[in-house]
């Protein structure tokens, strides 16, 4: 079965295409132009709902399955801070290291040097009269360092409970245990069998 992935992050290509191996998994500018979505809901879910909605109306194929992720880090010190908005932490435009770096900056502000921190992924998926959500969450520590290259994003700075690495050191199939998108995914696949 095909999947179309509303996300132009490739991260997130590359990490559900592994988690999903039983499905053709294909993101959606590889079958149109890519587009401005703007995410101005205030969850992570109805953001991914966002996503994926507009990916399955620009398609205009009723019988396509589309999914869309929405995520982001929340840490502690920070009162659940960037949340939603890491995407765009360090500006609208900013890449993930610029993103990385304010975040560090900012926990260091607060006079520590880590803060316990978590990963939310919400998963959409939307395809003829239907729409559904799921999430998963991975709890860890947000370091004011960062470590190792592996992950994307905010991945070198952050150590998931009962590790002493960060996700930039652990390798794929770790992460792929342990993550927020994961777990999510893991959900959304039981949903996708149904339909
Ligand atoms: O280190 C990380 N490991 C992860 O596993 C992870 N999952 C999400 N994030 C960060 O959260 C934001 C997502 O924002 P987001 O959902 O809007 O995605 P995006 O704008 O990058 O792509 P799109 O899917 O919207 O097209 C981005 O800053 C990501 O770096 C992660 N960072
Ligand atoms: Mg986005």
């Amino acid at each position: 079965m095909k999947l179309v992935l509303a996300t132009s992050n490739k991260g997130k290509v590359r990490e559900i295409k592994a988690l999903c191996q039983d499905y053709e998994v294909v993101p959606y500018v590889e079958l149109m132009e890519e587009f401005d979505i703007v995410e101005d809901a205030d969850s992570f879910k109805d953001n991914a709902l966002i996503k994926a909605r507009a990916v399955y109306n620009a398609l205009g194929d009723d019988d396509v399955i589309v999914i869309a992720d929405d995520s982001g880090i929340s840490v502690n010190v920070l009162d659940g801070e960037p949340g939603i908005y890491s995407a765009r932490y360090g500006g609208e435009d900013a890449t993930d290291k610029e993103n990385l770096h304010k975040l560090i900056e900012d926990i260091k502000k607060k006079g520590v040097s880590s803060s316990p921190a978590h990963y939310t992924a919400a998963i959409a998926i939307v395809t003829k009269g239907i729409e559904r959500t799921v999430h998963g969450w991975m709890y860890g520590t947000a370091l004011t360092e960062t470590k190792g290259e592996g992950g994307f994003g905010y991945d070198p700075m952050f150590v998931p409970s009962g590790y002493d690495k960060t996700l930039g050191e652990l390798s794929d199939e770790i992460k792929k245990k342990l993550s927020h998108r994961s777990k999510a995914l893991s959900l959304a696949t039981k949903i996708i069998k149904t339909l």
